[in-house]
């Protein structure tokens, strides 16, 4: 009952039912043949069949307390006015907690509640009812009755309860086996001394964890070349070893992507395109009646592919359902603009601001693992819908619980290398604390306070009437806003270069030069603006600059264009220089703010990086970045 059909762009939870109702016709979504773990041994796995206890527990009716076991009818009469006395070996008999009651007994009296007139008599005031302080047969578990059902995922729990009823071991769902094919001739092994055109292989290993998360088995197989003869036979061999094969990558249209050909050549490809971004050329497709799936090469859309795809299927074959994601409504804090006809998948980092939780979208190239790593969780824009605009409300799947969220510090605003130190210490001096911050230019993180979005920004911007710092631009954004301006560091502004200075550049008319090319900031940034004002000073007509219109957005940006030979020089600080190992010519010395609202100064979203701040280790730490000094670290400079 072979198949073939090719569909593109079909929305992709009609592409996830259509072949799952395909698979599950053929039989391939069955789990396999049940497997007798220990119970021990069982978490994470997912029983066969329910489990039914063989023995009660407790199994003998065990004292609770530590104390003395007594008939009931003996104690009957005790009165504070009129305490009863009963003799130990006879009518009161040591216990401890867990001991079995001697034959006859029916209750338990604590220790403390005892007091012995000799060695052999004790005295009570009051009556033990029946059962008092006692664990009868079956408190916890009678005997026969159903532990876990079937198709229950195991927890930590359950494995104590399988235990203490008399289970020792149980039938689970075999572990679906997925068999990982990475191919790519550019491919390499981690640890290999790289050449240019070489990628590191690593999606196998990340794909391979996600399938070990969700309770599958990962079969990594070597590296393919782009090669349709070797894809097809580790194809076929993989087919026979596993129960699921995915395919990484060569799923799109390149000059070397045989992908789709060799599923078709063993077998058939149900689907070929969904309409996702990332993720989109996702194939997915059957041989001899087991799913095989074509995973796209980048690393984002490898993850959604397997998140939207691979997870159902590993969950169906162990006789379950993934676990839905929590959500929650954000207020999206920058335009996120979106083509119709695709679904976008946004990452997006979360704050709590004031009363509204506070999305900023993230870097969107499907090649951005850190998109990944550092979202708290995915905005998806609908297929038919062109986006968002700033300050609309959308729906986010959260990677992160809501009360991390609300431990949260956002900082949007002007880039700098001392915000990561900063949210490192943060976290080691407040482990539930998080320090989010977006990089969107000095300017941008002042406009972010003014719409509510952050609870600092971080800014840089020279005034070049006054040669004062941030002042002036607070007034102005902020006019209304009590604000204080809270200094973080000086850092050194300078020419970032390459290595060893090749084109002799050593002050800024030097960018006037017609063999030197510049890369500059963005409009709004700090580094643009106090570039602007050397300009000026000097008399340096910006047109003259080559390069002045090639613009990045971080210092880092600005350095890796330098170092990949872009360009010449930029503008930027020293640390971003020796991060890339480059040149770098000093220029002046900036403070660099956190414009702080006063009403945000005594929460702990504040207060804790302002302890942090005044930590000599943390000090210390951004000096040796290079080009920073700290004397007014942590200083309030101004206030509205
Ligand atoms: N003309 C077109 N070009 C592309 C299209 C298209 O529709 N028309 N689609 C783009 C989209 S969307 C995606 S996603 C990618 C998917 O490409 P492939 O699945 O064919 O993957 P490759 O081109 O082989 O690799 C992409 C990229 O990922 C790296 N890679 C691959 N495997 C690994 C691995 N195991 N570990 C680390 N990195 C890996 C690979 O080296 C490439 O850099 O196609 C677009 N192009
Ligand atoms: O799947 Mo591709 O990521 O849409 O870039």
């Amino acid at each position: 009952m072979k198949r073939t059909v090719y569909l593109d762009d079909l929305p992709w939870e009609a592409a996830l039912e259509k072949y799952l109702s395909y698979l599950n016709d053929l039989g391939a979504l069955n789990p396999g043949r049940p497997e007798l773990v220990p119970a021990e041994e069982a978490l994470g796995r997912v029983a066969a069949a329910p489990v039914y206890a063989r023995i009660s527990s407790p199994h003998y009716h065990a004292s609770a307390m530590d104390g003395l076991a007594v008939r009931s009818y003996d104690t009957y009469g005790a009165f504070e006015i009129s305490p009863k006395k009963l003799r130990v070996g006879r009518e009161a008999f040591p216990v401890d907690t867990g001991d079995p009651l001697p034959e006859g007994c029916d209750a338990v009296i604590m220790i403390e509640d005892v007091h012995y007139v000799q060695p052999d008599l004790i005295e009570i005031i009051h009556a033990a009812p029946p059962w008092q302080h006692v664990r009868f047969v079956g408190e916890d578990i009678v005997a026969t009755e159903m532990i876990i059902p079937a198709n229950h995922l195991v927890r930590p729990v359950d494995i104590g309860a399988l235990l203490a009823g008399g289970v020792d071991s149980l039938y689970v769902h075999p572990r679906p086996r997925v068999a990982l094919m990475p191919t790519g001739t550019e491919l390499v092994q981690p640890g290999t001394d790289l050449k240019p055109g070489d990628i590191i292989e690593y999606n196998s290993r990340m794909l391979g964890a996600m399938v070990e998360s969700w309770g599958g088995k990962a079969l990594r197989k070597e590296i393919t070349a782009d090669d349709f003869a070797s894809l097809k036979a580790t194809l076929a061999s993989s087919v026979d070893e596993a129960d699921i094969v995915l395919i990484n990558a060569g799923s799109s249209s390149g000059s070397e992507d045989f992908t789709a050909d060799a599923i078709r050549a063993l077998g058939s490809v149900l689907v070929h395109g969904v309409a996702t971004k990332p993720g989109k050329p996702v194939i997915l497709g059957e041989i001899k009646g087991k799913p095989v799936i074509g995973v796209p090469g980048y690393p984002v859309s490898a993850y959604m592919g397997l998140d939207l795809f691979v997870k159902p299927v590993i969950f169906r074959k162990m006789g379950t359902v993934p676990p839905p994601l929590d959500t929650a409504e954000a207020t999206v804090s920058r335009k996120m603009v979106s083509s119709v006809g695709v679904e976008e998948f946004v990452r997006v980092k979360l704050g709590q601001v004031g009363d509204k939780v506070v999305a900023t979208p993230i870097a969107r190239g499907a090649g951005v693992l850190m998109s990944l790593v550092r979202a708290d969780g995915v905005i998806r824009i609908p297929r038919l819908s062109e986006g968002y605009n700033a300050g609309d409300t959308a729906t986010v799947e959260l990677f992160r619980t809501p009360r991390e969220i609300r431990e949260t510090t956002v900082i949007i605003g002007s880039h700098d290398n001392s915000l990561d130190v900063l949210a490192n210490f943060l976290r080691l001096k407040y482990p539930e604390a998080t320090l989010s911050s977006a990089h969107v230019g000095s300017l941008g993180g002042l406009t972010a306070l003014r719409r509510g979005e952050a609870h600092c920004a971080g800014t840089h911007l020279l005034d070049e009437e006054t040669g004062e710092y941030n002042i002036n631009y607070v007034k102005r954004i902020l006019p209304d806003r009590k604000v204080a301006l809270v200094n973080l560091v000086y850092r050194e502004q300078g020419l970032i270069l390459a290595r060893g200075n090749p084109k002799g550049i050593h002050e800024l008319a030097d960018l006037r030069r017609d063999d030197v090319s510049f890369v500059n900031r963005q409009r709004g940034a700090g580094t643009r603006i106090l570039l602007d004002y050397l300009l000026g000073e000097k008399d340096i007509a910006a047109d003259l600059i080559r390069g002045y219109d090639h613009e990045e957005y971080t210092h880092m940006a600005v350095a890796v264009a330098v170092k990949a030979g872009a360009a010449d020089a930029g503008l930027g600080i020293r640390a971003a220089a020796i991060a890339l190992d480059l040149d770098f010519v000093s220029i002046v010395e900036e403070r660099y703010d956190l414009c702080i609202p006063l009403k945000y100064m005594d929460t702990p979203y504040i207060q804790r990086l302002l302890a942090v701040m005044a930590l000599p280790e943390f000090q210390a730490e951004v000096k040796k970045l290079g080009g920073y000094d700290l004397r007014d670290c942590g200083k309030v400079m101004w206030r509205s």
